[in-house]
């Protein structure tokens, strides 16, 4: 884009507080600057608790493009994107100016960013080399996710058999479904379950045993680095205080993150000790080692992606599925709705399996309806590399600017989405609804983003959430325990944020299988 236009187009606009005389656009709209402080209080107050619900009250009040700065005049400036025209016009258009991330102190911990796929820019080598290894794995077709669909029937069926034990008693849902998906991520990874799926046994009721049960160990980790990355850190705010780590969050970071190294690399040590076996060829493991003996790839860049992969697979699966049960047991008509449609379909089948989701356009709408209004990650974050900036919306947005693309203003813009806050799977089937897909080319629906950066788990996880969620519903009737169930809607469907945006109340519920 010709900056000299825009510089002529918009030099009465100018904001001579916030920016280098050199530069002679205006930034977009934000909260004012205090003396001294700028923006500080408004990034470390606002955006401590559900940053996305503060983020789109600023929109309500400064328009769809908002800025603000992490602390005094020259600390990082933040730009968040709330309607899907702005969002076209940063990830579209913009895709290449946009497709690096900020990188927050917290993440700086054992040099983590420096080999993670999430951090990288996408001009690195490094970055493509591991965008190559995860695409081999997980993009759809016959000869890459469809090998693996048999180990994703046998986890949904394992659910289907824990939710089928629990008949007439509590489950805690949300736990159930992420050892789930511990087992599918690690079984993409090396081949193997990483938690245990059975029935607790009684002596499982005490601390030890509940973190060992359903891979809650790995949850707690996972949990613990994704709360480290979101929240607002003085480092970040003011980079000259960075070696002092006054947070503590870089350390914080560094110890989780060393935990879940450990992981990987315990299975690197006993691959490598008693040599591959032929099933094992295939997995990211193998492709890794295979790569790491012809000196591609280092073991702590190996473990990085592993961690990469492992944090961005299993909790935002598990999240999308605990709020599609939450809306389906409070929307008794749509829950029956699918069940009816499992049953017409599947006659006398056992268990479902991934061959049948094809059958199933009520379930892939009831999914789609839930990342509408709950996107497992609400922020996007992305940074401008582009020595020049880019224009958006008719503002100048420098480089180093983090951009946050609010995803759930997104599915909730009501140019877009008719009553935009009900629950309305319907929306997404033909015949006068909109059947979009996943990938990210209407910028009012793009739960796994956009672009180049866009989620390489997208493929995955379109296949893994509906066949979870069938799984648990199939020849299963769901009753809410007593104490959710006297729970106003309003509080169930509150929402807890890190990185990630969960229900605050985790799902407990009482399976009723009916054989
Ligand atoms: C419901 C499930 C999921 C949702 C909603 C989701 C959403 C997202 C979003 C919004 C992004 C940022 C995309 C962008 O910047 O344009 C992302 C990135 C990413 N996701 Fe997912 N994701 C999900 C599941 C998965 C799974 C199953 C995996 C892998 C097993 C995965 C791996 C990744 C990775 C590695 C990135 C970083 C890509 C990069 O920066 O190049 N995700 N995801």
């Amino acid at each position: 884009m010709c900056r000299v236009v825009l510089v002529a187009k918009h030099k009465r606009d100018r904001r001579d507080d916030d920016d280098d005389a050199s530069v002679s656009l205006p930034l977009p709209p934000g909260p004012p600057k205090l003396p001294l402080i700028g923006n500080a209080f408004y990034f470390f107050a606002a955006l401590r608790h559900n940053p996305h619900r503060a983020l789109a009250d600023l929109a309500e009040k400064y328009g769809p493009i908002v800025s603000f700065r992490q602390g005094t005049a020259t600390s990082r400036i933040i730009v968040v994107v709330s309607s899907p025209a702005a969002a076209r016009e940063a990830l579209g258009k913009n895709d290449i100016a946009v497709a690096a991330r900020m990188v927050p102190d917290s993440a700086r911990g054992l040099a983590h960013d420096a080999g993670s796929v999430f951090f990288l820019p996408s001009s690195s080598p490094l970055w493509k080399q591991h965008r190559a290894t995860i695409g081999a794995r997980m993009s759809s077709g016959p000869s890459r996710l469809g090998m693996t669909r048999h180990i994703r029937d046998r986890h949904a069926r394992q659910l289907a058999e824990l939710s089928r034990a629990y008949s007439g008693q509590p489950m805690a849902v949300g736990e159930a479904v992420y050892g789930t998906m511990v087992n599918n991520v690690s079984n993409i990874l090396f081949s193997r379950d990483l938690a245990d799926l059975s029935m607790p046994h009684p002596h499982d009721d005490d601390e030890q045993g509940r973190s060992r049960r359903w891979g809650q160990v790995y949850r707690a980790i996972t949990r613990a680095i994704n709360q480290d990355w979101a929240t607002p850190n003085i480092s970040d705010a003011f980079p000259f205080l960075a070696p002092l780590d006054l947070f503590g969050l870089r350390r914080s970071g560094s110890r989780y993150m060393a935990e879940l190294y450990k992981v990987f690399d315990q299975e690197m040590e006993s691959r490598l000790a008693r040599g591959r076996r032929t099933d094992e060829e295939e997995d990211m493991l193998g492709v890794l080692l295979a790569r790491h003996a012809r000196s591609e790839i280092t073991r702590a860049d190996i473990s990085k992606l592993l961690a990469d992969i492992f944090l961005a697979g299993t909790d935002t699966t598990r999240i999308a599925v605990e709020w599609a049960m939450r809306r389906l047991l409070r929307h008794p008509d749509k829950l029956e709705k699918v069940r009816a449609e499992l049953a017409a379909s599947l006659g006398s089948k056992e268990f479902v399996e991934e061959s049948d989701l094809e059958e199933l356009p009520y379930l892939h709408a009831v999914v789609k309806e839930v990342m509408r209004l709950h996107p497992s990650l609400p922020m996007l974050p992305r940074e401008v590399v582009t020595d020049d900036g880019m224009s958006l919306g008719g503002f100048w947005v420098p480089k180093g600017t983090c951009i946050m693309v609010n995803l759930l203003a997104l599915g909730r813009d009501a140019t877009s989405w008719p009553e935009p806050e009900e629950f309305v799977p319907e929306r997404f089937l033909g015949g006068g609804g909109r059947p979009l897909s996943f990938r990210g080319s209407d910028f009012s629906y793009i739960p796994f983003g956009a672009g180049r950066r866009v989620c390489p788990g997208m493929d995955l996880a379109a296949r893994f959430v509906p066949l979870v969620l069938a799984s648990l519903l199939y020849r299963v009737e769901w009753k809410l325990c007593g104490d959710d169930a006297m729970t106003p809607v309003d509080d169930v469907l509150r929402e807890k944020s890190s990185i990630l945006l969960e229900p605050a109340m985790p799902l407990r519920a009482i399976p009723l299988f009916t054989p």
